[in-house]
Formats: structure tokens, sequence, C-alpha cells
């Protein structure tokens, strides 16, 4: 008996010291009654849901775990009680999320609304790079242009026999002629184009190098809808009004500057980017605005960009970029918050061959007093010493305020060690990272190694209106539901460190934390008041 008393004891402190260097550990040490209440609760039901949701037989979807695949889940994650709990789609008090610090902005709003903002537009045309038939339907891309005024054409639509290739249709013909189905026809042709299906993620596409290919080609479709100024405006505040819906309240999106200017009202090819900032600023003070009106203004704390261009330019090329992100700052300080550089980082450039302009980059932020951080794509790869994953020692040394992705890191004991110990954050996109097949299911996925090694962590939706996977809700749920370590204190941890490790000045942090918790504490004693299971 005093054996087992011993073991038990010596077992208890082994499993202690194993999760010391969890960051909730923290947040642990000063929990209200309710907290703990309702952390029994959520944990209740996340058991009994494993076994009655994710541990049946079901109609559509076989094989079925908690965490696993995305695409093939989805209308089973909308029906348990634990996403509800998470998204509280119909409640008045949704759990606030913090920061969302990781997402390109083009792929953050629902495609059906960026269609229905492009019928709206009497001059937008549309293109393919074939005649659209049955058989390829699925694999040809759209590209949507607006011009001045309505263009002739040849042909009524793109599944034309005689249509030129790459010739412009206005898109109302197209839509109306579209022979494969008419116009639903033509939008599941166009919607499909914008997004990923689970047949090509888990079948066609299954690998890294395939799943990119299909994702650029999202972009390409999109790029002429959210490229254009009217549009760009609407889907700015469109994207502000839905992460605040779904408990966000400062999001640091990134937005592609790659092209120089975007598409006017009148179609031409002339708005700068400070003018894109203009608009985002406007956007920023409408949805304010707006808020202010319904009383509910404290839950947006505000919105910068991250400035971002591509990881195809060349090294005296990527100058010009810097410096245009340097003078936008310089006027917007509000506005930008850091540079990075985006793409396939297994194909594209690797950060060291960008080392001079970068290092010459730092320098002139620091001559001129800027708070211009570096937040840096890296490791978000497979690979073990490739290019790719070799990005996380550059990221590190040229001072990365935190790490896009950083799947690779956990390979990397010093670097771990780096981030725990300068408080350098990974901001983690589990269902991304899963439909771009890094892994195949969350329980797969490194965070728990991320975690447990003490590496600060926030959580992120990276493209959700590719994924289907609006909001930071599925996230919240993919990572909650994969482990058994986790809890909702540990969603509060990395909430509140999403604060923490956002581009907010300490006073402004400190007020986000404080509305923060309050809508916490709504959120748990509404769990606590509202679920219908005792605590314990
Ligand atoms: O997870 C990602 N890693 C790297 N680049 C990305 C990721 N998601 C989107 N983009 C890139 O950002 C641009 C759109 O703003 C696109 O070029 C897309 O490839």
């Amino acid at each position: 008996m005093g054996d087992t008393q011993d073991y038990f004891s010596r077992r208890a402190a082994l499993i202690q010291e194993d999760k010391s260097l969890r960051r909730e550990n923290y947040s642990l040490q000063s929990l209200t009654n309710n907290e703990l209440a309702a952390d029994k609760i959520v944990r209740h039901i996340r058991a009994e849901e494993t076994v009655s949701v994710w541990g049946v037989e079901h109609d559509e979807v076989s094989h079925l775990f908690p965490g696993m695949e995305f695409l093939t889940s989805k209308r089973i994650i909308d029906q348990t009680k634990i996403f509800k709990i998470i998204s509280k789609a119909c409640a008045p008090t949704k759990m606030p999320k913090g920061a969302l610090l990781h997402a390109h902005i083009d792929a953050t709003v629902d495609k059906g609304y960026l269609l229905e903002l492009a019928l709206k537009e009497p001059f937008m045309h549309v293109r393919a790079s074939c005649v659209i038939t049955a058989a390829n339907s699925t694999t040809a891309v759209p590209e949507f242009r607006a011009f001045k005024e309505v263009q002739p054409s040849q042909s009524a639509s793109v599944t034309d026999l005689d249509y030129p290739a790459d010739s412009w249709i206005p898109l109302h013909q197209a839509r109306e002629s579209f022979s494969l189905g008419g116009p639903d026809g033509f939008d599941k042709w166009a919607l499909g184009a914008m997004v990923i299906n689970p047949a090509e993620a888990y079948g066609t596409h299954n690998t890294v190098t395939k799943i990119w290919q299909k994702f650029q080609s999202t972009f390409r479709a999109t790029a002429g809808l959210t490229m254009y100024r009217p549009i760009f405006r609407q889907f700015l505040r469109r994207f502000l009004m839905e992460s605040i819906g779904d408990g966000i309240s400062y999001m640091e999106p990134r937005i592609n500057f790659f092209d120089k200017f975007m598409f006017d009202a009148d179609g031409n090819e002339t708005v700068p980017h400070r003018e894109w900032l203009l608009d985002f600023g406007q956007a920023i003070s409408e949805v304010r605005a707006a808020l202010r009106e319904q009383g509910r203004e404290e839950v947006f704390v505000g919105a910068k960009f991250i400035y971002t261009t591509l990881r195809i330019l060349s090294p005296e090329e990527l100058e010009w970029y810097l410096e245009d992100c340097i003078a936008l700052k310089q006027e917007f300080p509000d506005l930008i918050a850091g540079f990075d550089l985006v793409g396939d980082e297994n194909v594209a450039r690797p950060l060291i061959d960008y080392i001079e302009p970068l290092l010459a980059f730092k320098q002139r932020v620091k001559d001129l007093g800027l708070d211009l951080p570096l937040i840096l794509h890296a490791g978000e790869t497979l690979s073990d010493g490739g290019k790719a994953d070799n990005n996380l020692y550059d990221a590190l040394l040229l001072g990365t305020k935190r790490i896009g992705h950083g799947f690779s890191i956990v390979k990397h004991p010093k670097l771990m060690q780096l981030c725990r110990e300068k408080g350098i954050a990974l901001e983690v996109c589990p269902i991304s990272n899963e439909i771009l097949r890094l892994t195949t299911s969350i329980p797969m996925h490194p965070l728990p190694v991320m975690i447990n090694q003490g590496v600060p962590v926030t959580l992120n939706s990276d493209d959700p209106s590719v994924f289907g996977a609006m909001g930071l809700s599925y996230d919240f749920y993919q990572v909650f539901v994969s482990s058994e370590t986790t809890g909702l204190i540990t969603l509060k941890q990395i909430a509140l460190d999403s604060i923490e490790f956002s581009t907010l000045d300490t006073e402004e942090k400190a007020r986000a934390a404080s509305v923060w918790e309050k809508h916490w504490h709504e959120f748990v004693d509404d769990l606590v008041n509202n679920s219908g299971i005792a605590a314990d």
C-alpha cells in the first residue's frame, strides 16, 4: 500500500515536471471557481462527444475521429456541442478569441459573398484560358476583370465551342449563357475554382506540391475581384465584421502588395498602395462607427496590415518593396504592423537569398526610429534541413517578431528554446497545415510539442475562405478536441498570448486584455449557468 502511494506521488510529480513549461501554468494559478467549473464542463462534453459523435459510424463519412480531415468532417463539427460552445452560433456571449495574427486578407472573405459583390458590378468581365467543358470545368480557372464599359465579345459564354481563349465576356452574359447548367452551373464552376474541396485535398492533390498548385490557383481566380477597388472596400469591411462576429477583437492580416497597383472603379490599374491603406483606414472607421451605434464599440480594438510581397522577387526587386513598406509605415504608422515574404517555401526563394536587402531594411528602420518588425513565414514545410526548414534559422537571426507557421521548428531544440526565452510566438495555422498536407490530421500536428516545450503559440486561420473555415472557431475546435491535456484554460492562454504577441503597444495591449477578460468571464459564466451540466 505504501509503495502504491509512493508510486502515485512520484507519477504526479513526473507529470507535473513534464508539463512545467506550458504557458498556461501562469493562468492556472489564478482561476475563478467558474473557470474551473467551465473547464470541467467542456472536458466532460468533449469526452462524451468523442464517443457519441466521433466514435460512431456516420452515413456520409466513415473512419471518424476527433481532429480528422476538416473538409470531410466540417458538417459533423458544425453539429457538435463543443463547436457550438466555441462559436456560440446563437448566443450573445461568444468565446473571445483575442487577436487574429495570421491570415491572408484576400483569402478571408466568403467566396459566395465575393461573387455576389462581383455580380453587382456592371462592368465586371470573366475569361478562361480555354473553352470550358464538362471534362475540364473542375480544373480550368476563371479570371475576372472590371473595365470602364462593357467589352464586345465574340461568344456568348466561355462554354461556346468558338470561345476565343482568354477573351473577356461580360460576367452576367457569361453566367446566363453558361451551357453547363446556366447561372447555377457558372457559380459552381467559379466557386469551385476559389476553394479547395475534399476530393482535391485528400485525393487528386494529396501531396504538398500538388495541393499548393490548386491553392495558388484559388488566388488567381479571385484576384480580379479582390483587386478591384469598389469590391476591395466592401470586402475589407466584411472581413472586419465577420472576424468581430467570431469573437476576434483585433486583427493583423497580411496583405499582398506584390502588385503595385489595384484596379480603380474606372477599370484602370492605377490605385497605388497608399490608397489601399486609405481604404483600410476608412473601413476600420466605418466598422467602429457602426459598432458604436450599437453600443458595442469595445468588441473591436483595431486592425493593422502586415505588408507582404512574394518570394519570387529578385533581391534587387525586393528593395523597392522594402522602401515602399517604410514609406507607408511613415505615412500610416497605425495601419502597418510589419513586413513579411510569402509563397510556397518549398519552391520559392529562401530568406537567405534576401539577406542583404533585409539587413539593410533593419538598419534603415532602426535609423528612422520606426516600429516596423519583420514578422516572417518560416518552416511551413515537411522538410528537415531543406531550404524551407532552414528559413527558421534566418527568421530568428533576422529578429523576427513572431514566426508565421513554424511548423518544422519542433525539429530544432535550440530554436524552440530561443522562442521560449525571447518570447517569439508561433502563428500556428492548424487547419491550413492539414489541408495543405503537412499533416493528415490535427492529432498528428506538432502543436502539442510546441506547447509542452513552452513555446508561445497563437491559433490562426491563414486562408479561411479557401478552406471553408471562417473565423477562428474551427481552428480552436480542431485543437481542443485533438488533445486531452488541452483544456479551456489552454485556449484562454492562447487567446491572451495573441494579444500579448501582437504589435499593439503596451497600453493598447493592457486595454485589449482587460476587455478580453471581461468577455471571457461573461462567456465562462454563461457556460456554467446555461450548459445544463453540473460541473462535478
Ligand atoms: O500559408 C501560407 N504560406 C505562404 N504563403 C501563403 C500562405 N497562404 C497564402 N499565401 C500566399 O499569400 C498570397 C495571398 O495573399 C498568395 O500568393 C498565397 O500563395
